[in-house]
């Protein structure tokens, strides 16, 4: 006969106590199971978030590291109070926010350039200086540090310039490499231009000895088709606006490069709060008179760049009886105008190419803009004047 469990196991009938121990042991064992479901599922939702938090910090490693090289995201604490003041201006520049340019980090700089040290100083202007940089050990750079101390024009040249350098490729425009902010100091790195600018090669310690006239057409040339990419290439159209020798760079092999995009601007319109200060020889009157942005300004600067480099004159800085326009009569006098050249390049011209230059010169610096030439034009009527080899289309037999 069957004996039903519960009967077969039940105590003695004087031993009952209320709460049979069956029950006991079956919410005991419920209960176990129902701890070791949490216990997983709290220890699964702990792997989850951890792998997640790893999953995000590599994730903004590699998001450092291929948009800013320069920035270690492993917190030296300088670097990290860099990139906390570098966050409100990096928004403001385009480019930076799209990812295309690099960031510097401060300490990056201060030691490829011997901490900013007099001995690498190449140059020192109003704002700031020019330093010679080692970033690697087989080429140099240069890094302008603008101590701005926080003023507002020094702030929206350097965003201006990083801006349009960043959007602006080719090959007769300066290079920007990347740029650092850190406090109150602004920095732009640029590629090494191992002759540095037109001005000093004309008006420095060699005098202009150093370009031959062919030298100086290829500079022409090259100024134009940098000048033809801003006006005619670049949608919308760009001016630069402060166009003149001592901005024109040259690299090891004479190639040159326009910088210096602080005050450039889209063709028309007008930036009102970007004063221009410095020299006014180069600006045409219109421009200077209602501030009035065209490409025909830019015209005029390279008419005036022209005539330095057929004269050897530097152009005077403020506004006096000396200026281009009390060259152009001589200029125009055909017989006495290979006496007025530079002495660097006297007698070592073909007289027909130089009559040719020294009209594009003349119809650049005309008092009225819609009188002067597209910079295309001034572009097409030079190269025929220079050597196929230098980058022209002139055969010399
Ligand atoms: N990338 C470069 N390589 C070599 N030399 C350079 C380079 N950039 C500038 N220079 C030299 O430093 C000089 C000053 O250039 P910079 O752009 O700093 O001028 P600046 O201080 O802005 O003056 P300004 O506003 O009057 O043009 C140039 O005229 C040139 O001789």
């Amino acid at each position: 006969q069957e004996i039903p469990i519960s009967q077969a196991y039940s105590p003695p009938v004087g031993a009952l106590s209320p709460g049979p121990p069956i029950v006991k042991v079956v919410l005991r064992q419920d209960l176990n199971k129902k701890i070791l479901i949490a216990l997983i599922a709290s220890s699964t939702l702990l792997c989850v978030t951890v792998i997640f938090l790893l999953y995000l910090l590599l994730w903004r490693y590699r998001y450092m590291k291929n948009n800013f090289p320069g920035i270690n995201p492993n917190h030296h604490p300088d670097s990290v109070r860099s990139s906390v003041a570098t966050k409100p201006i990096v928004n403001k520049i385009d480019s930076v926010t799209k990812g295309t340019i690099p960031v510097y980090e401060y300490q990056l700089l201060e030691s490829a350039t011997n901490k900013f040290s007099e001995s690498n100083v190449l140059s020192r202007g109003g704002r700031g200086c020019l330093y010679r940089a080692c970033l690697d050990e087989k080429s140099s750079v240069t890094v302008k540090k603008l101590d701005g101390g926080g003023d507002t024009d020094t702030e929206k040249q350097f965003e201006n310039e990083v801006d349009w350098l960043a959007k602006i490729k080719h090959q007769n425009i300066i290079s920007m490499l990347g740029f650092c902010i850190y406090r109150q100091t602004r920095s732009i790195v640029y590629e090494m231009m191992q002759n540095g600018s037109l001005e000093s090669q004309l008006h420095g310690p060699s005098q202009g000895s150093a370009l031959t006239w062919q030298l100086r057409m290829k500079i022409a040339v090259d100024i134009a088709r940098g000048l033809e990419y801003l006006h005619e290439h670049c949608h919308p159209p760009v001016v630069h606006r402060d166009l003149k020798s001592s901005n024109i760079l040259l690299d090891s092999h004479f190639n040159a490069k326009i910088s210096d995009f602080g005050y450039a601007a889209v063709l028309m319109t007008q930036r009102k709060n970007l004063k221009l200060n410095g020299t006014l020889g180069n600006r045409a009157s219109e421009y200077i008179v209602d501030g009035k942005v065209a490409d025909k300004n830019d015209v005029y600067s390279f008419g005036v760049i022209l005539l330095e480099l057929l004269l050897g004159k530097r152009w005077v800085e403020k506004p006096s009886t000396e200026s281009v326009v009390t060259w152009v009569p001589k200029l125009s006098d055909r017989a006495n105008l290979p006496n007025i050249l530079d002495p660097a390049i006297k007698g070592s011209m073909d007289l027909k190419h130089l009559y040719q230059v020294a009209a594009v010169a003349v119809l650049c610096v005309q008092p009225e803009p819609s009188y002067r030439p597209l910079i295309t034009d001034v572009l097409h009527s030079l190269i025929p004047l220079l050597p196929l080899d230098l980058g022209g289309s002139l055969r010399i037999l």
